[in-house]
């Protein structure tokens, strides 16, 4: 589904060039539950916002679903995005004036969804992270991991085709972690979501089916999860 061929990533660093990713050759299928790993610098953030169609500066072709994006048009380009990434962060980025409700319909809102509807979809996703009767509250006086929850009803409400989160489980404490990591087993078990995790935690990395290491900019190991 997602086919990396030779992507190569530059940045601008005042006069010079740095060369941030090398030669990343990469397959990921439906329905995977894929770990990224590697040190801090290491250019996972570089790499998954490649995979999530927010930087289309590199050179090589990204093949999705057997069609290579490269040669979209910016209009289409964040079309793709908006259909088919969801994404979730360390730090939540909920909006706290908002309730929990009104967070999660945000990207319905955006993409013309009716109003009932919306209404619908929002009460089944929050039932599925374990947040059912949760719409009312407002993010701030919930705990870490209820916020986790409710960002990643947001990211998988628009049924996107594969999940992207970036340290996830980073603000919170190990019993919590292993909880939101159930979560996200069981969204890619049961709806066959592909959940590809960036995390530092090697307690995390295990728990994946794939694990990929990332040093220097460079893929340096593609394993089997334990
Ligand atoms: N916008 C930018 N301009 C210039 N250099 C950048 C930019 N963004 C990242 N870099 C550099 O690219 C390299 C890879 O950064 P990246 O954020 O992808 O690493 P990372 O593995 O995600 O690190 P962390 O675990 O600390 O988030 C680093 O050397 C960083 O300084």
């Amino acid at each position: 589904m997602i086919s990396l061929k030779n992507i190569n990533k530059y940045y601008k660093q005042g006069e010079q060039e740095v060369h941030i990713l090398h030669d990343i050759t990469l397959d990921i299928q439906q329905g995977e539950f894929v770990g990224i790993m590697g040190q801090s610098g290491s250019g996972k953030s570089t790499l998954i916002n490649i995979i999530g169609f927010l930087d289309r500066e590199y050179k090589g072709d990204y093949v999705f679903k057997e069609d290579n994006i490269v040669h979209y048009t910016n209009k289409k380009f964040t079309y793709l995005r908006n259909k088919n990434v969801g994404f979730v962060f360390q730090n939540f980025k909920l909006i706290n004036n908002l309730s929990v409700a009104e967070n999660v319909a945000l990207p319905l809102m955006y993409a013309g969804v009716k109003k009932k509807e919306v209404t619908q979809r929002v009460s089944e996703v929050l039932e599925k992270v374990g947040l059912g009767g949760y719409e009312k509250s407002i993010p701030s006086q919930l705990s870490g991991g209820q916020q986790q929850r409710v960002s990643i009803a947001r990211a998988i409400v628009g049924n996107p085709t594969f999940l992207i989160a970036d340290e996830p489980t980073g603000a919170l404490d190990s019993q919590t972690s292993a909880e939101i990591m159930a979560l996200f087993k069981q969204l890619n078990t049961l709806n066959h979501t592909t959940i590809i995790i960036v995390t530092h935690d090697p307690n995390v990395g295990k728990q994946m089916d794939r694990l990929l290491t990332i040093l220097d900019g460079r893929l340096i190991s593609d394993t089997e999860g334990e």
